[in-house]
């Protein structure tokens, strides 16, 4: 398995290079030159497996014996070993028609763990194997920081900055990155939004001498692994529901900001799964649904919603999946992206949109609806959605047909969210884990969103490594 770069001008490397290389040279994001085909008998096979097992058959595919199967094994086992329910990812059913896959079990109680206790167990053992630094630079609207740290602290020989949004996320959130005392870890709070911490790290990462001298690695969903792990899943929700009844196949509406988590999907279904419908489910900040609609992608006015982690305007991974819309084409990926920086906009043709239409439904949920979701599923079925995910199930509401079959990715535990979840009137108990954080001091830097400053910044924090 080798993978290549959306804009085509990175030699084929390996799953390791891959990981290491996060944002391709070129500036595109890396994809497998190849997507691995599950045949229908084998999906019988893995579809009675433990999340750990599927996960290593799904992964495997992708690592392709660059890892020892024993040495694999034991990173996904010692992965999965941090979650708190044995199924790691369960599934809940809520309506008749209608699922929660809960992958809010890991230790900072949103569905990044899945990935990123993968990938930080990952990068410790790559740093031994190969004898690399590991400098991580990471941007977040919320909870990527928080996993991304908690995946890394204490490993040795690997450091980690991560900017996000000053003020812009919630107060469990910012306890959860910036309790962490530990002189690998630096929190930079950039005065700005997600969408300029997300710019910065990119313009850093394509600053080769800069990142090549300060070994820079990549946690975001920028890194092809996070979208593998997050593939598993989907995998391991359609086994869940066809044990239970009949299915051809299966929609899942997944809240969505950088279009990671319903990338991992798209993979998903190119891969052999059985996937139906794929609904994007967005807050205010709607540039998804708006293109999924009308076939033009052009941001739109910042707004501070109720489901800050989907407080996104330019989707990361949109360029992947420009690049199987346009054919797997590089070149046609690069003109349009480079479009895209001069104008600020990208317009797909009637039989690019028919297309894009086949893929996804899409749905905005203001923030209105989503307080009313989370009171009605509350009140109605005693379960209590974080504002995320409340925008996942409005959406499944808004458009899934009355005969299909709906699993929506629980993204976090409500407990993140309490200021949404108050002005619901309901009251909720905090986890342990995340009650304590409020008796702990915090350790971040406010910042300019400004790369020179952040510069300085990183080359204080990564000095050592150099
Ligand atoms: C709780 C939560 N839900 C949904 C999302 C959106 O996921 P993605 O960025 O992969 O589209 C995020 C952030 O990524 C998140 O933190
Ligand atoms: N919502 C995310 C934004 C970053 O997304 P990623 O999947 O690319 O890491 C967050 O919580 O930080």
């Amino acid at each position: 398995m080798k993978y290549i770069s959306t804009r085509g001008n990175v030699n084929e490397i390996g799953f390791i290079d891959a990981v290491l290389m996060g944002l391709a040279t070129d500036g595109g994001l890396l994809v497998p030159e190849k997507i691995p085909q599950i045949p229908n008998e084998k999906m019988k096979t893995i579809s009675k497996l433990s999340y750990q097992e599927l996960a290593y058959e799904i992964i495997s595919h992708y690592v392709d014996g660059e890892i020892p199967e024993k040495d694999l094994k034991e990173l996904i086992e010692k992965s999965y070993g941090t979650f708190r329910d044995p199924e790691v990812t369960p599934l809940q059913k809520i309506k008749d028609d209608m699922y929660v896959l809960e992958l809010f079990h890991g230790p900072t109680f949103a569905f990044k763990d899945v990935a990123l206790q993968f990938l930080g167990n990952l990068y410790s053992y790559i740093a031994k194997k190969r004898e690399v630094s590991i400098n991580i630079l990471g941007a977040t609207s919320g909870d990527t920081g928080a996993s991304a740290i908690e995946g890394v602290r204490g490993k040795e020989g690997i450091r980690i900055c991560i900017l996000h949004p000053h003020g812009k996320v919630s107060k469990v959130q910012e306890l959860q990155m910036t309790t962490v005392h530990d002189e690998s870890v630096l929190n930079l709070a950039i005065k700005g939004t997600f969408d300029d911490g997300q710019k910065i790290i990119k313009e850093i990462f394509a600053d080769l001498e800069f990142k090549n001298n300060y070994h820079l690695r990549a946690i975001n969903s920028i890194n092809f692994a996070r979208i593998l792990a997050q593939t598993v899943y989907y995998f391991y929700a359609y086994f869940q529901v066809a044990k239970e009844r009949d299915i051809e196949s299966l929609n899942f509406s997944v809240p969505t900001g950088n279009f990671g988590d319903i990338f991992a999907g798209f993979l998903a279904k190119k891969m052999g799964l059985p996937v139906g419908k794929l609904i994007v489910a967005t807050n205010e900040n709607n540039i998804l649904e708006r293109f999924i609609k009308d076939g033009v992608y052009e941001p739109g006015e910042f707004r501070s919603t109720y489901s800050p982690s989907m407080d996104i305007q330019v989707a990361s991974n949109f360029e992947r999946y420009l690049y199987y819309l346009l054919a797997e084409n590089p070149n046609a990926v690069t003109a349009v992206m480079e479009n895209f920086k001069a104008k600020g906009k990208i317009v797909v043709d009637e039989e690019q949109l028919r297309q894009v239409q086949a893929d996804f439904a899409a749905y905005g949920v203001e923030g209105k609806e989503c307080l009313q979701t989370i009171s009605k599923y509350y009140t109605e079925t005693n379960y209590l959605l974080d504002p995320h995910t409340s925008c996942g199930v409005a959406a499944y509401e808004a458009c899934n047909e009355a005969s299909e079959v709906c699993v929506t990715l629980a993204t976090a535990h409500p407990a993140k969210f309490n200021e949404s979840i108050e002005l619901c009137d309901i009251e909720q108990t905090f986890p342990g884990e995340i009650r304590q954080l409020f008796d702990q001091p915090q350790y971040l830097e406010v910042v300019e969103a400004d790369n020179d400053e952040i510069i300085q910044k990183l080359k204080g924090h990564f000095q050592d490594e150099k």
